[in-house]
Parts: C-alpha cells; sequence; structure tokens
C-alpha cells in the first residue's frame, strides 16, 4: 500500500468527459471526477440514477456497455457488493483466500479475518453465517488483497438497523488502519453523512452536488450538526423533509 505522503500527491480515480448510454438512454452524461488516493468517499443517489453504472465503470466491470470518456484507477481493486457473494461450497477461509496461494496467503487470510471479527470461524461453511457474519467475510476477502481502491455497492443494504450501524464502525476502523481509497454507493443519507469525508450526489447523469463533511469521527446519526449536511444532500435529492 503506498505511503501516506504519496497518497496525498495522486489522485486515485480519474474520470474525464465519462458516458455511458444504455438502449440510446443516457445514465451517465459526462462526468468529470477525481477521487484523492485515501479519500473516504459516498455515492449518493435516486434508485436508477446510475450509482451502480458509476461504479461498474471504476472497477472495469462494464466491458461491452457503450460509452466514452477516460478513466483511471488503481492497480488493485476490490468490490463489495450488497450480497456477500461468498462461494457455498467453499469454508470461509478459502472464500477469503480464494485465488491467493501460500502460506503467507493463508496467514494474511486468518488476520484479515481476525480483523472483521471473525476469528474461529475459518472453517464454518457460508450458509452458517448470519448475514452481517457474511458481508465481514465479504470484507475480509477484500482486505487480504490490499486494495489501493474499495468499491462498496450498497453493501450494508440488505441489513438489519443494529447491525448496519455495526458495520459502519469496523468499515471507519478498516478504513482508517488500511487507507485505502473507498467510494461507498449507497441510498441512505445518513449513512453517507456519518461515514463518508465527501459525498457526492448524482443527478440526471451529471454530479449534481458534491459536498465535503469536514467533521471528527465517530460520527453519531444524533450530532445536530449533521442536520445541516442531511438537509444539503436531500435538497440536493428533491426530497423535503417534513417538519412539522
Ligand atoms: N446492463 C444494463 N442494460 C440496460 N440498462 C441498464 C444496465 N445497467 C443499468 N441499466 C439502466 O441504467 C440505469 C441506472 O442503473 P444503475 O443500476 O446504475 O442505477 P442505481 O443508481 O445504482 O440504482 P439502484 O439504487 O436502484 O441500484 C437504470 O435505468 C438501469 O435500468
Amino acid at each position: 500500500m503506498a505511503t501516506h505522503t504519496e497518497q496525498l500527491t495522486r489522485p486515485a480515480v480519474r474520470l474525464r468527459s465519462l458516458t455511458r448510454s444504455f438502449d440510446g438512454r443516457t445514465v451517465l452524461d459526462g462526468i468529470d471526477l477525481d477521487l484523492p488516493a485515501g479519500q473516504f468517499t459516498a455515492l449518493l443517489g435516486h434508485s436508477g440514477s446510475g450509482k451502480s453504472t458509476l461504479l461498474r465503470a471504476v472497477a472495469g466491470l462494464d466491458h461491452g456497455v457503450v460509452g466514452r470518456g477516460r478513466l483511471t484507477a488503481p492497480e488493485r481493486v476490490s468490490v463489495v457488493f450488497q450480497d456477500s457473494r461468498l462461494l457455498p461450497w467453499r469454508r470461509v477461509l478459502d472464500n477469503v483466500l480464494l485465488g491467493l496461494n501460500g502460506k503467507e496467503a493463508e496467514e494474511r487470510g486468518r488476520a484479515a479475518l481476525a480483523e472483521v471479527g471473525l476469528k474461529g470461524r475459518e472453517r464454518a461453511w457460508p450458509g452458517e453465517l448470519s448475514g452481517g457474519e457474511a458481508q465481514r467475510a465479504a470484507l475480509a476477502r477484500s482486505l487480504v488483497r490490499e486494495p489501493e481502491l474499495l468499491l462498496a455497492d450498497e453493501p450494508f443494504g440488505a441489513l438489519d438497523a443494529l447491525t448496519r450501524i455495526r458495520m459502519h464502525n469496523l468499515l471507519r476502523e478498516l478504513w482508517k488502519r488500511h487507507r485505502p481509497s473507498v467510494l461507498l454507493v449507497t441510498h441512505d443519507v445518513d449513512e453517507a453523512i456519518v461515514l463518508a469525508d465527501r459525498v457526492l450526489v448524482l443527478d440526471q447523469g451529471r454530479i449534481g452536488l458534491d459536498l465535503t463533511i469536514d467533521r471528527p469521527h465517530p460520527r453519531s446519526y444524533r450530532e445536530p450538526v449533521l442536520g445541516e449536511y442531511r438537509e444539503r444532500l436531500l435538497a440536493a435529492l428533491g426530497v423535503t423533509e417534513d417538519h412539522q
């Protein structure tokens, strides 16, 4: 992983005039965006606004899609999805190590599982894990690859509210320790505000708002000052809050 000084001097992701269309309908409309290395960024937007399309483009998972523009991203990119995508016929540690071999990789896999709170579950089958545990294993699978960029597409979307808060703390903790650049796609305004240092709103194929959240961590949903950010984000999303 890059040193902290290197991280500050070069963007991890650079998009220039990035355009993506499906069936003649433009979903991303000439996006220009730099994500500085080591930054924790969230991407908000309505359903269908193109968040996953943007994330897939950055991940290089959209081969064959009609599009234009220039994109640079680091070499080591990990992606976490809403479902853990663990292979049910492989034990948890083997899922984490998928494609990696050797004693040293195994040690790193065990360490990653310990980091996400799954020490002792190395030989469990994915079917024996709860939803939150499965997402922890998915995070460990990403972590063990030492990503420079971690892309997460609604990673906590299927979890209950309490588990989600614990996963927020875990993700932020892992980010602090390893400092990958993070791009987190979410529907959840509060999740974005509590976790990210920069929140982007995708609207009509463009970045409609680019908001820096300059507040110390850990943050709580209940901090009154975060309410100002919430209102700005909701306004950018075209949602008006009912204050009655
Ligand atoms: N492979 C594809 N083929 C055709 N249309 C697609 C494809 N992928 C995405 N789209 C369309 O592009 C638009 C944006 O989809 P995308 O999944 O990026 O939105 P999203 O903001 O991530 O939505 P959600 O929050 O509901 O997941 C949608 O209208 C979707 O139907």
